[in-house]
């Protein structure tokens, strides 16, 4: 009994504990690894993750382990929380570690750094065809989640019965309404491109301008995101929710959002790597903006949004200049897939 669980946790961050203290609140065993051993040995000790949710209890069934080897033979259920640049990183640390009935799923929101390709082909290069893979996402703050307070997200994945599961498992009636989703592909990308809009949407702000722009960009970042997805083969009315328009508008409108607090920082006039120092936590987006960017080219999709943003992260551009050059564009028809 001491060694097993219903589900492990990979990642002590902000969002790997807040799930965990989720699914410790829905009775269920959880072990939640990190790689940091004195920060493993103070959640024991504390009771609580001081470093990323101050003043937030870790529940009885939350077990906090210092040790991969221990975590993964745990349970068959693995939740991947950690940031996208280090995903398959920790996936290769846990290949020899997985069971056979393994099944791997991931909250991180993101692509695969350089090359723009998805989380699952990150996922299936490292550990094989074999294992079922999931992913979950949705607008979901870290804080408010750990705090209890009513959350929305949706899961897919490659194996109804792990969603299902899964679902099972996140679903709280009190806390945590939990949708089941069967696009996979539009899932794990709605993640990655609300982090450069919500960066577009602080960088607006941060300059000045008001709920108009603001507005605009989460609608038409909206406009991007469907685009690139329905070229990837995800099915457009997946970003008419949780993963998309709810995630867009959760981070681009409320500064708890680190993606918004980095643009905010930019758009005042503060430089890249200051205002990253300044957040402490990871900001998804500065890579996923490279990575958009880059599947974008590929593809031949239009992303004129990513474009400006890559190119203040990237480039250098100043912020005002990129503002210029989105609202110089030709005009066009709203509804128009030529674009
Ligand atoms: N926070 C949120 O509200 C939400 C976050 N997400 C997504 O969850 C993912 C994780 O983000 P979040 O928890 O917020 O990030 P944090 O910065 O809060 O935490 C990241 C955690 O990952 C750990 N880590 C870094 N490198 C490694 C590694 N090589 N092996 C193991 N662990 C490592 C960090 O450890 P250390 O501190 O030692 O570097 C830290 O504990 C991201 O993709 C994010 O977009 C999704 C929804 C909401
Ligand atoms: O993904 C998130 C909320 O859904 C967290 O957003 P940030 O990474 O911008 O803080």
């Amino acid at each position: 009994m001491k060694n097993t669980a219903d589900i492990t946790v990979l990642g002590a961050g902000s969002y790997g504990t807040a799930l965990a203290i989720s699914l410790a609140s829905n009775g269920h065993r959880t072990m939640l690894w990190g790689h940091e051993p004195e920060h493993i040995e103070n959640l024991k000790n504390d009771k609580s993750n001081e470093a990323f949710l101050p003043g937030i209890p870790l529940p009885d069934l939350l077990i906090p382990e210092a040790d991969l080897a221990t975590a993964l033979a745990a349970s068959n259920n693995v939740l991947v929380v950690v940031p996208s640049h280090v995903f398959g990183l920790v996936l290769t640390q846990a290949k020899p570690l997985l069971r056979k009935d393994s099944r791997i799923v991931w909250a991180t929101k993101g692509l695969e750094p350089e090359t723009g390709r998805l989380i699952q082909d990150v996922a299936r290069e490292v550990i094989g065809d074999e294992f079922p893979l999931a992913v979950l996402s949705g607008p979901t703050f870290a804080k408010e989640l750990a705090a209890g307070m009513p959350t929305a997200i949706s899961i897919a994945g490659t194996d109804p019965q792990f969603t299902k599961d899964l679902v099972e498992l996140l679903h709280s009636p009190k806390r945590l309404r939990v949708y089941a989703n069967d696009d996979f592909i539009g899932l794990q990308l709605g993640g990655a491109v609300k982090n450069v809009i919500a960066i577009g949407a602080g960088l607006s702000d941060g300059i000045g301008f008001g709920a108009n722009a603001r507005t605009a960009l989460i609608t038409r970042g909206l406009v991007e995101l469907t685009r690139l997805g329905e070229a990837l083969g995800a099915q457009g009315s997946t970003f008419m929710g949780m993963a998309g328009l709810g995630d867009l508008v959760l981070t681009c409108t409320d500064n708890q959002s680190r993606n918004r607090r980095f643009g905010l920082a930019l758009g005042k006039g503060c430089d890249v790597e200051t205002a990253q120092q300044e957040i402490g936590q990871v900001v998804e987006g500065y890579r996923n903006t490279k990575e958009v960017y880059t599947l974008a080219k590929r593809l031949g999709v239009e992303m004129p949004i990513t474009e400006q943003v890559y190119q203040v992260l990237y480039k250098g551009k100043s912020p005002v200049d990129a503002a210029k050059e989105l609202l110089s564009r030709e005009q066009k028809s709203e509804t128009s897939s030529a674009e």
